[in-house]
C-alpha cells in the first residue's frame, strides 16, 4: 500500500484558504483575542503532562476548521494508519517506517526486546563497574563515535536528562575535524574508556575514518585481544562491523527500518542508557510510546502533533513564512536545535512530490532557535521588531529540577511575557516613537510541560517527529528519505583524490580548483 499522493494546493481547502489568508492577513489579531474572551481556553490542548497553548496564532475557528479539512483531503488519517501497519511507505528507499515500533509497548517486537535487554545488560555491567578495560580497570568513559542520526539524538538527550546521569562521562565525536578527535583522545584514559561505534550503513566517511583514528590511538599501548573490551557498533550492517574489529556479541543490531534521524529510540541510544541508566532509558521510550497514542487516536483538533503541523503549514504556505524558532527555556534541552534540525530539515527539505513531479509550492521550514532567556538578549530583537514572520515555539518547565523556585518564576514569567509581548506588541499603548513600537500580531505556541522527566522528555519528541510527518504528508513529499545529502559525499570523494594526489586535473569547478589548489601547494 502506497501513502495517498494529493496535491495539497489542488483540494477544495487550499482554495478555501487562500481565500481566507486575504481576510486575515492585514488583521490585528491581537484586537480579535481580547474580544474572544473564550480564545485561550478554545485553542489549547492538555494532554498527560503537557498544555499546549495555540491561541496565540493568526487564526481564527475558520482557519482551524479549513486547516482540518485539507488534512482530510489529503487523506492524513490513512497515511498515519499506512506508517503504523508498517507499510512500506519510505517509497524511495522500499522501506517500512517503524521508528514507533521500538516503544510499542502494547506488543513488543521479539528483535525490539532482545535488543532492549542486550542493552539493559550490557550498560548495567558498564554502570555497575562489572565490565573491565584490558587492565582490569572499570569504565569510566563512554564515547559515542557516530554523526547525524547516530549522535544527535543521544547526545540531545543525555544532554536533556543530565539531572538523571551516573558517574559516567559520556562523549561524542561525530565530526571529521582531526583536531576535535585529537582533544578529545588527549583528555581519555584507553584503560577506563568504551567506544561505541554507531553507524546504521557503517559506510559513513566521517565515522569510519574516526573509529580508525581511534582503534590506531588505543591500539599504541595495547593489542587486537583488547578491543573487544573497548569497542562496540551499534549498526544494521553488522558484517561491516565486524570487518572492523568487532566481535558479533559487540554489535547492537538497528532493524533496517528505523531510519537514522529517528533512531535514538532504537540500540543507537546505547550511549543514553549508559548515561542515565536502562530505567530511564526506557522511561522515554514509554513517553514517546504516550505521545504515539495521542497522535494515532485523538480527532485531529484535540491532536497536538496535527494542529502543530497544520500551523506550521498555514504560516509557510500562505504567510510566506520561511522558518520557524524553538526557544525551549530549559537550558538541559541546549541540544534540541540541532537536533531538529536533522530531524526536520532532512527530511522535508524536498521539492519532489509522491508522484515524481516538481512542486509549485514552498515546502520544509527552516528550523532554529536557542535557549530562553539567553536568545532574548540576541536575536529576540528581530522577532519583535524586523521584518520577517517567525512563528516560534516556545517550551518550558513547571517545576525546576533542583527546586530554585526563585529563578523557575523568572525563568518562566520571561516565556510567558515573551509571548505576550510578540502577540499584543505596543497596539494600544503610547510609545515615544516609532523606534519604539511594537506591532505585535506575532504568532507562537507555548508548550508548558509539568517537569522534565525521561518520559515527558521521550512525549516532547516523539510529537515533533509527528508533526514533521503531518506536514510531509501535507506537501505530498517522501520525509523519510534523504537523497540530497548523496551529491556532496561523491563530489567530496573526488575532490579528496584530487587534494591528496595533488591532481587538479581531477576537478571540473574552476573555484573548487583554485581552492584546492591553495592547499595543495602549501
Ligand atoms: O548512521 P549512519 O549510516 O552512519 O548515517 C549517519 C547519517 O548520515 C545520513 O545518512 C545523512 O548523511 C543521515 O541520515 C544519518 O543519520
Amino acid at each position: 500500500m502506497s501513502l495517498p499522493a494529493v496535491n495539497p494546493t489542488k483540494t477544495e481547502a487550499w482554495k478555501a484558504l487562500e481565500n481566507h489568508y486575504q481576510n486575515i492577513k492585514e488583521h490585528q489579531m491581537q484586537q480579535v483575542f481580547s474580544e474572544d474572551g473564550k480564545r485561550a481556553n478554545r485553542f489549547k490542548i492538555e494532554w498527560q503532562d503537557f498544555y499546549f497553548d495555540f491561541s496565540k496564532n493568526r487564526i481564527t475557528d475558520e482557519t482551524i476548521s479549513l486547516l482540518l479539512k485539507l488534512a482530510e483531503e489529503v487523506k492524513l488519517k490513512e497515511a498515519i494508519d499506512l506508517q503504523f501497519s508498517g507499510a512500506k511507505i519510505n517509497k524511495t528507499e522500499d522501506r517500512a517506517v517503524l521508528h514507533t515500533a521500538l516503544r510499542n509497548f502494547d506488543s513488543l517486537k521479539p528483535e525490539v526486546k532482545d535488543t532492549l535487554q542486550k542493552m539493559q545488560y550490557f550498560s548495567e555491567k558498564i554502570i555497575g563497574g562489572a565490565h573491565k578495560g584490558f587492565s582490569g580497570k572499570s569504565i569510566t568513559d563512554v564515547v559515542n563515535v557516530g554523526i547525524g542520526g547516530s549522535h544527535l539524538g543521544p547526545e540531545m538527550v543525555t544532554e536533556a536528562l543530565k539531572c538523571y546521569k551516573n558517574h559516567l562521562n559520556v562523549h561524542f565525536i561525530a565530526n571529521i575535524d582531526g583536531d576535535e578527535v585529537a582533544e578529545k583522545l588527549n583528555r581519555l584514559n584507553p584503560e577506563t574508556t568504551l567506544f561505541i561505534i554507531v553507524s546504521k550503513s557503517f559506510t559513513t566517511q566521517e565515522t569510519l575514518v574516526n573509529a580508525s583514528v581511534i582503534r590506531n590511538w588505543f591500539l599504541e599501548n595495547t593489542s587486537k585481544d583488547d578491543i573487544q573490551k573497548h569497542f562496540v557498533a551499534v549498526s544494521a550492517n553488522v558484517d561491516k562491523a565486524m570487518d572492523f574489529g568487532i566481535s558479533a556479541d559487540n554489535v547492537f543490531p538497528m532493524p533496517d527500518w528505523v531510519g537514522g534521524r529517528f533512531s535514538l529510540w532504537s540500540a543507537v541510544g546505547l550511549s543514553i542508557s549508559c548515561a542515565v541508566g536502562f530505567k530511564n532509558f526506557e522511561a522515554m521510550l514509554f513517553g514517546a510510546f504516550e505521545a504515539d497514542k495521542h497522535f494515532k487516536s485523538q480527532p485531529f483538533k484535540k491532536n497536538i502533533p496535527v494542529i502543530m503541523a497544520l500551523l506550521s503549514v498555514w504560516y509557510n504556505n500562505f504567510f510566506g513564512a520561511e522558518s520557524e524558532a524553538v526557544v525551549p527555556y530549559s537550558h538541559y534541552l541546549h541540544k534540541l536545535v540541532p537536533y531538529l534540525q536533522q530531524a526536520v530539515m532532512e527530511s522535508n527539505g524536498k521539492s519532489v512530490d509522491r508522484n515524481g513531479e516538481n512542486v509549485n509550492y514552498q515546502t520544509g521550514t527552516i528550523v532554529w532557535g536557542s535557549v530562553g532567556t539567553n536568545a532574548q538578549h540576541a536575536f529576540f530583537q528581530l522577532l519583535h521588531q524586523g521584518t520577517k514572520l517567525i512563528p516560534t515555539d516556545f517550551i518550558g518547565f513547571s517545576e525546576p529540577l533542583h527546586g530554585n523556585l526563585e529563578n523557575n518564576n523568572i525563568l518562566m514569567a520571561n516565556l510567558f511575557a515573551q509571548t505576550e509581548a510578540l502577540w499584543e506588541g505596543t497596539q494600544l499603548k503610547t510609545v515615544e516613537s516609532t523606534f519604539k513600537h511594537f506591532e505585535g500580531n506575532k504568532p507562537s505556541n507555548t508548550i508548558l510541560i509539568k517537569k522534565l522527566t525521561p518520559k515527558n522528555f521521550g512525549s516532547l519528541i516523539a510529537l515533533y517527529e509527528h508533526k514533521l510527518f503531518v506536514q510531509g504528508i501535507i506537501w505530498n513529499i517522501f520525509s523519510y528519505d534523504q537523497w540530497g545529502v548523496e551529491l556532496g559525499k561523491t563530489v567530496a570523494k573526488t575532490t579528496l583524490k584530487a587534494i591528496e594526489n595533488q591532481q587538479l586535473s581531477l576537478l571540473e569547478n574552476a573555484s573548487t580548483k583554485n581552492l584546492v589548489s591553495k592547499i595543495v601547494e602549501k
